[in-house]
């Protein structure tokens, strides 16, 4: 059997509203470097990994400042409304056999996480995603702020990325799935509307998804402890 083949789409095309700030969040500085960079390094650092589109925003003037925008393993795509158009656009330009999905706002993503998932694809499932366990108890509201239910949160698990698919699988999965008018806040979310099961693979809690401003203080944190 040949080696299985992998690339990465990372999207960075959205705002960044919940930030709050003056320059999109992908590009807040953390420990002295983008949030981008940081997202990008495990993925292009990674030698079974040959090579990650990075989606940018057909506006974006501050990608191509970055030194990492010089990496022979990069290649640029445009993105658009949502995430999902996004990491479609991103994926039209990958022609390995697997891809990984990873969002430019997840910058504390380590080596180890990365290889769970590819070896994820030596046993042949259709795809895998990094997620961790909820650890609180989970309740339901009403739009009146009270409380409707306590869930049960045996099973219930926070979806991180990356996501990885069969290449193939997941372009006819998105496609499939903005026809038909599926919300796709995930990659996983578009396989499942298509029948598949994707795998759970128990990640590491400290890949966040820098989204509110107290959000880097932590990102900041946790990179500085994985650096030591
Ligand atoms: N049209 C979009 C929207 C989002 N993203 C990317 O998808 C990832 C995860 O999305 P999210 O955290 O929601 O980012 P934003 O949409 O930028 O944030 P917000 O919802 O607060 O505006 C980010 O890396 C973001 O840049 C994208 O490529 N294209
Ligand atoms: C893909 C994702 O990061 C999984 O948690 C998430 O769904 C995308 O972020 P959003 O904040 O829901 O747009």
């Amino acid at each position: 059997m040949s080696k299985p083949s992998f690339s990465a789409v990372v999207p960075a095309a959205g705002i960044g509203s919940r930030m709050q700030s003056a320059l999109p969040k992908q590009y807040l500085s953390l420990n002295g470097k983008a949030v981008i960079e940081h997202s990008l390094k495990p993925l292009l650092d990674h030698d079974d990994i040959t090579h990650v589109v990075v989606v940018l925003s057909k506006d974006d003037t501050y990608f191509s400042q970055l030194a990492v925008a010089c990496h022979p393993k990069i290649v640029l795509a445009t993105g658009g409304k949502e995430r999902v158009h996004s990491v479609l656009a991103g994926l039209t330009q990958v022609n390995t056999e697997w891809v990984l999905v990873h969002d430019a706002a997840r910058p504390c993503l380590t080596r180890d996480d990365i290889d769970a998932l590819l070896q994820h694809a030596k046993h042949i499932g259709t795809g895998a995603i990094l997620a961790t366990l909820v650890r609180d108890t989970m309740k339901r509201g009403n739009d009146n702020g009270t409380i409707a239910a306590t869930v049960c949160r045996e099973n219930l698990w926070h979806a991180l990325t990356p996501q990885m698919f069969l290449r193939q699988q997941l372009q006819q999965a998105i496609t499939q799935a903005l026809q038909q008018g599926v919300s796709v806040t995930d990659e996983a979310s578009a396989m499942e509307a298509s029948g598949y099961q994707p795998q759970l693979i128990d990640g590491r809690s400290d890949n966040i998804k820098v989204t509110r401003p107290e959000d880097m203080l932590l990102a900041e944190l946790y990179l500085s402890q994985q650096q030591n």
